[in-house]
């Protein structure tokens, strides 16, 4: 999470690679201003009843970064150590990532300072609903479209949405994406940032050379986009997943683990940790492993200049947002490890959140294999013109992606007559 210096404060990391962006697309010094601030942001503190009949105060954000190219979107994180400048780093990616894709929208993020592990579920619905009290002025169908992100979920997004539909006194399902599918949910928005991330590894594959079939891969971070990340590889590839972890701890197995295990053994036991069939280990031991394809799916500052020389993996899959710090960035080029970067790796989610909204305003939903074919065009095209970018100019990929998407932003901005 986020750290005070700026090698660990994810905001201070995100304009670090604005900033350097802008010098590799010689952008003026207005146009860099504007790229490294929020266009607005709100700060919320509503109260909360607690189930034993006391009141508490909770603090939360919402960031619209940049609206450019559309209503901004991105999801809403419920953690304990949630900061002001997470939130703005991640609404700054969710801009990079909207744009990349090509999708018609501008980037956001939420927040609130919460930990649902202590939560009931009464509680969490409260905290749910309060927060939209808070901030459903400033959101809409065609103004701001929150998202599940860690710790929430397609219930959570549920509530918030009946929550928006009673402020505005009808119902509005598209003001929320990653709904359950009987509230307006898009088939496949599940799994959708784990299978985005696979078609990019199966592209990056056979970039580099790697038989996907004969891999191995360790997961670190174990819930929506690492627990599909391991039954997905399985399935598509047949990849042997050897080791997996969460935030309590990790496990191996050198002959492979089982994701339908390890999912039941977790949904019972709230960890991976002691899961039949493997052995524990600590998670700087599973990033440290000899393995074909790493996948970095929990948070921000996972590899850092610390840890770098010893992730020996060909790919690196970055699910998670800001995983890699831009010292770290530099060594993994250096060794020439394949990145496949954040905001390209993880875009699935939004691209079928960006489906669901479609879906919710023409009100026909498409089938699942409809989703997937859609999803799978979208990333294979955003990952080429990546790759191709990054070979070029001999850049790294993640410099690549930002030079593709920032410039798509700033033309949006020089059209709209902003610098
Ligand atoms: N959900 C989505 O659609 C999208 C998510 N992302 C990004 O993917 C990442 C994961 O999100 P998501 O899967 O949705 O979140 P979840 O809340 O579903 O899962 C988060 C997982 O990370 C684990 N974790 C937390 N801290 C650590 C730690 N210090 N070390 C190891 N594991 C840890 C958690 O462990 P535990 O279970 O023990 O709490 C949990 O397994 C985030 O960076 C998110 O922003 C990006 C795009 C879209
Ligand atoms: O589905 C969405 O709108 C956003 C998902 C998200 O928060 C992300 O991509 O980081």
């Amino acid at each position: 999470m986020a750290g005070t210096d700026n090698h660990s404060n994810p905001f201070k990391i995100a304009q670090k690679q604005i900033n350097d962006c802008a010098d590799v697309l010689k952008l003026g010094q207005s146009t860099r201003e504007v790229l490294l601030r929020p266009m607005r942001e709100f700060h919320v503190n509503f109260p909360v009843r607690m189930d034993d009949g006391t009141t508490k105060l909770f603090q939360g954000f919402r960031v619209q970064y940049n609206d450019a190219k559309g209503p901004t979107k991105g999801g809403i994180r419920f953690h304990p150590e949630e900061t002001v400048d997470t939130v703005r780093a991640l609404a700054a990616w969710m801009t990079w990532k909207c744009a990349l894709l090509d999708l018609p929208l501008g980037g956001a993020k939420g927040g609130v300072i919460c930990n649902p592990k202590e939560l009931s579920q009464f509680e969490l619905e409260r905290i749910s609903r309060s927060y939209i009290k808070a901030v459903g002025a400033f959101i809409g169908p065609d103004k701001d479209i929150p998202a599940p992100d860690v710790y929430t979920n397609p219930q959570i997004m549920a509530w918030m949405v009946d929550e928006y539909s009673s402020i505005i006194g009808k119902n509005q399902f598209g003001v929320i994406t990653g709904k359950p599918l009987s509230l307006g949910g898009s088939p496949g928005r599940g799994d959708a940032t784990a299978r985005g991330g696979m078609y990019t590894l199966r592209e990056a594959a056979r970039r580099v050379g790697l038989d996907l079939s004969k891999a191995t891969m360790a997961i670190q971070g174990y819930g929506n986009a690492g627990s599909y990340a391991a039954s997905l590889a399985q399935s598509m590839f047949g990849i042997k997943v050897v080791a997996v972890c969460d935030s309590k701890g990790a496990v191996t197995c050198e002959n492979g683990i089982c994701a339908d295990t390890v999912d039941a053994h977790k949904r019972k036991t709230s960890s991976v940790l002691n899961c039949e069939g493997t052995r524990n280990m600590t998670n700087d031991e599973l990033l440290a492993l000899d393995v074909d394809v790493l996948v970095l799916a929990a948070l921000e500052n996972t590899i850092t200049e610390r840890n770098v020389d010893k992730v020996k993996a060909k790919i690196l899959v970055e699910l998670a947002n800001g995983p890699t710090t831009p010292d770290a960035d530099e060594v993994l080029y250096r060794k020439g490890i394949h990145v496949i970067p954040d905001f390209l790796c993880n875009a699935g989610g939004v691209t079928v959140s960006y489906f669901e909204m479609v879906q919710n305003a023409y009100m026909y939903y498409w089938d699942e294999a409809e989703v997937h074919e859609k999803l799978d065009k979208r990333m294979t095209k955003a990952y080429h013109e990546v790759v191709e970018l990054s070979e070029k100019y001999k850049i790294n990929m993640r410099k690549a992606a930002y030079a593709v998407a920032v410039a798509r932003v700033v033309e949006a901005m020089k059209l709209r007559g902003w610098v």
